[in-house]
């Protein structure tokens, strides 16, 4: 279990409550297991049973629901299909695919591939496994910084996150089963049509909205009636659920309200229309995070052709020094470097940051990079690790209300509603860190007759001070002196929060190696806020997210902006542009949204890391399936867009692999098998690299 600071005590002392998903624990439960404190059901059942016997004294019958509950338990843990993966324990030599990247697109391919009998896949994930905690929707921030978070900083850059430690914003990333989404806030948003036609009219077809809308259908498992009705838009069945919040405070229906009252719509925001309001809609299932891992990947964890290989850190894509083509992967785990290979393909699903900075290692990038590192050239292809997307938005936008109705975190955590939660399903434990509901409006830069809207709007039930300056202030990184400057005053008090964010960036980052070394971590520059346009987006976004507490709906609760001026803004007059200028480069606020930086396009395209297939330009039998092939980011949060790509991406192999036509040559995997020299590199020296340091 995570312990975390604030919550420590609290957690610990319900951490056996802090399990879900079965009935057998939901029997534990009720039945008082909780008292044991014990992190892990089993221990708890078997620490029941002998306390039940030994200390309470009682006789054999009434033990049965715990015995009845500890079988349920272990049979559980052995067949059950939502159980976790099994981590295999030794990796063959070779597999039809190697996928390298257990997080939000390569579970969806892992268990996609392996559908198909005759195929053997390996996953390859760095990270260990999910835990209680992690499936805990009020709890997503307490991972962020732990052993599950690869903890990436970004290069120091004046013009944005002033107020964070040594000016530089925390770019959390999943290291673990599911990857980031399993730290993720769960938001379901498709983006909007727009997004993928312009994707297709940029030279990519296949990827126009009608083409793309299949594939978030035949995924989702939408719980929500009303939604679900509308099947042009929302599937059910899939194996990925949406569902509503089980919680929310009155402030959400009120945020609505205050829509209305500014003359939007309420709409279904992953449907016909995006511009207006709406509830937002959960990647939840009876109240827990559904990650991927737990989506997609625990259905197919008794595949006998699936092997799943954690804390295993892949180096380098190994390619064909004649042919360029890709035959297997290096990795490290149990601290050995070891060889693994790939008959028909190895897939990059390693994220935006991890699969550019893994093509660089492997020599595929910028020759003139790659030279500056020494790192022998491969394929040059300048794309790599280039056009680096993200959302922001303004942190610190809070209202105080008058009414103890918002998520008061000291309030929110305690044994009745750890009960609520492993019991009952519902409860504050259930709300994603407050978030309740989102606008999608319209900036004066934005053609208001559209539907392309050019701002979003994040409400929270909470904000930055609803934890006591603990856990959102560590997550952020920011200095202690700005929060004490800032929020202290108002620390633990009731707010509701709005996060405005900016929907399409025009500055673009870049990642860079900072060494040959695998273990370094790369070097990302988020160039936030360089072009003039995101500047004026965003500062727009802000003075309508103040104006919104103004609105009749939420005056009600006694709304009234914090205004505290920004230490490094004091000097400026409050709510002019020029204050609001100074203020979004201070708390500047990622929303982890990276993307875009091995960009799918046509070959006329020099900056295209991946044709519309996804395979990587001239190193044949690799390709890129994750959020990095994004040519441009989508319009709203990027989850559901990065495990559609994930879906299309599977079809697409299929579609190569086994439609007899468009088979590459029937004896090519023999072929290559012949042709691999598999070696294992013992010799290397593993232990000359030095570990990174975040
Ligand atoms: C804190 C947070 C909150 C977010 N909230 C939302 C939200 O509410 N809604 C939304 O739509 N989006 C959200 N996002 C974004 C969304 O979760 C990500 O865009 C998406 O998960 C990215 O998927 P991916 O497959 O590209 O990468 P990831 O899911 O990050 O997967 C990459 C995987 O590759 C592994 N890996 C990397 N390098 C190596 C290596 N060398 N060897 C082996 N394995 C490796 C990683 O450990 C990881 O498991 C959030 C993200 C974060 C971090």
């Amino acid at each position: 279990m995570v312990v975390v600071p604030a919550l420590g005590a609290a957690a610990a002392s319900v951490g056996g409550l802090l399990f879900k998903a079965s009935a057998a624990s939901k029997a534990a439960a009720t039945a008082g297991v909780a008292a044991v404190g014990a992190t892990k059901l089993g221990l708890a059942i078997t620490t029941a049973i002998k306390l039940t016997t030994a200390v309470v004294g009682v006789g054999k019958i009434a033990i049965l629901p715990f015995l009845i509950a500890a079988i349920a338990y272990y049979n559980y843990d052995l067949f059950d299909p939502e159980n976790r993966p099994f981590n295999v324990k030794q990796v063959e030599l070779a597999y039809d695919f190697v996928i390298i990247g257990g997080g939000s697109a390569g579970t969806v391919l892992a268990a996609r591939l392996s559908e198909v009998p005759h195929w053997k896949v390996l996953l390859l994930e760095a990270g260990g496994h999910e835990t209680e905690i992690s499936d805990v929707p009020l709890l997503s921030l307490y991972l962020h910084k732990s052993k599950m978070d690869w903890k990436y900083r970004t290069q120091p850059q004046p013009t944005a996150c002033q107020a964070m430690k040594d000016k530089r914003c925390c770019w959390t990333r999943g290291k673990v089963i599911g990857g980031s989404s399993v730290l993720n806030t769960m938001l379901y948003i498709r983006g909007n049509r727009r997004d993928f036609d312009q994707w297709a009219a940029f030279g990519n077809p296949g990827w126009s909205y009608e083409e793309i809308l299949p594939y978030f259908r035949k995924s989702e498992d939408q719980r929500n009636p009303y939604l679900a009705r509308n099947t042009r838009y929302h599937g059910t069945g899939g194996p990925w659920t949406v569902q509503d919040s089980p919680y929310n405070t009155p402030l959400g229906p009120a945020f609505l309200q205050a829509g209305e009252e500014m003359g939007y719509d309420i709409v279904d925001v992953n449907g016909e229309q995006q511009t207006g309001f709406g509830f937002y809609q959960f990647n939840m299932r009876r109240g827990s995070r559904s990650s991927t891992a737990k989506s997609f990947l625990r259905p197919a964890r008794l595949r006998p052709n699936l092997h799943v290989a954690l804390f295993s850190h892949v180096t380098k894509v190994l390619t064909d020094p004649q042919t360029k083509r890709a035959t297997g992967v290096q990795f490290i785990r149990d601290g050995h470097l070891q060889n693994v290979y790939a008959t028909r393909e190895v897939i990059l699903a390693a994220g935006a940051i991890g699969s550019p900075h893994l093509m660089m290692l492997s020599g595929i990038g910028h020759g003139e990079e790659l030279a500056r590192v020494g790192v022998p050239l491969v394929q040059h292809l300048p794309g790599v690790g280039q056009n680096l997307q993200d959302h922001i938005a303004v942190g610190g936008i809070a209202f105080l209300i008058d009414y103890p109705i918002s998520i008061v975190m000291k309030r929110m955590v305690n044994i009745n509603t750890a009960l609520r939660y492993a019991i009952t399903e519902d409860g504050p434990l259930t709300s994603s860190v407050g978030l309740e509901a989102v606008a999608f409006i319209n900036t004066k830069y934005a053609n208001a007759s559209d539907d392309w809207p050019d701002m979003n709007f994040m409400m929270t039930s909470a904000s930055v001070m609803s934890d006591g300056g603990s856990q959102v202030k560590n997550a952020h990184g920011l200095t202690d002196e700005f929060y004490e400057q800032v929020f202290s005053e108002v620390t633990n008090r009731d707010v509701f929060g709005i996060f405005p964010m900016m929907l399409r960036p025009k500055s673009r980052g870049f990642i860079r190696l900072a060494s040959k070394n695998p273990l370094r971590y790369p070097l990302l520059y988020h160039n936030y806020l360089t072009h003039p346009d995101d500047v004026n987006v965003l500062r727009e976004g802000v003075k309508a997210a103040v104006a919104m507490g103004e609105t009749a709906a939420m005056k009600r609760f006694g709304a009234r902006y914090w205004s505290k001026p920004l230490p490094n803004c004091k000097h400026l007059t409050l709510f002019t542009d020029e204050y609001w200028n100074c203020y979004i480069r201070q708390y500047t606020m990622t929303i982890y949204h990276m993307s875009g930086t091995a960009k799918m396009g046509p070959p006329s395209d020099p900056w295209a890391v991946v044709d519309p297939q996804l395979r990587v330009y001239g190193v044949p039998g690799l390709r890129v399936i994750d959020a990095s092939i994004m040519p441009a980011i989508t319009n709203g949060n990027i989850h559901a867009p990065v495990v559609m790509i994930g879906e299309k991406g599977a079809d697409l192999i299929k579609q190569l692999w086994l439609t007899p036509s468009t088979k590459p040559a029937a004896s090519y995997q023999w072929r290559q098998k012949r042709s691999i020299n598999m070696t294992q590199p013992e010799a290397l020296p593993v232990h000359q690299w030095a570990l990174p340091s975040a």
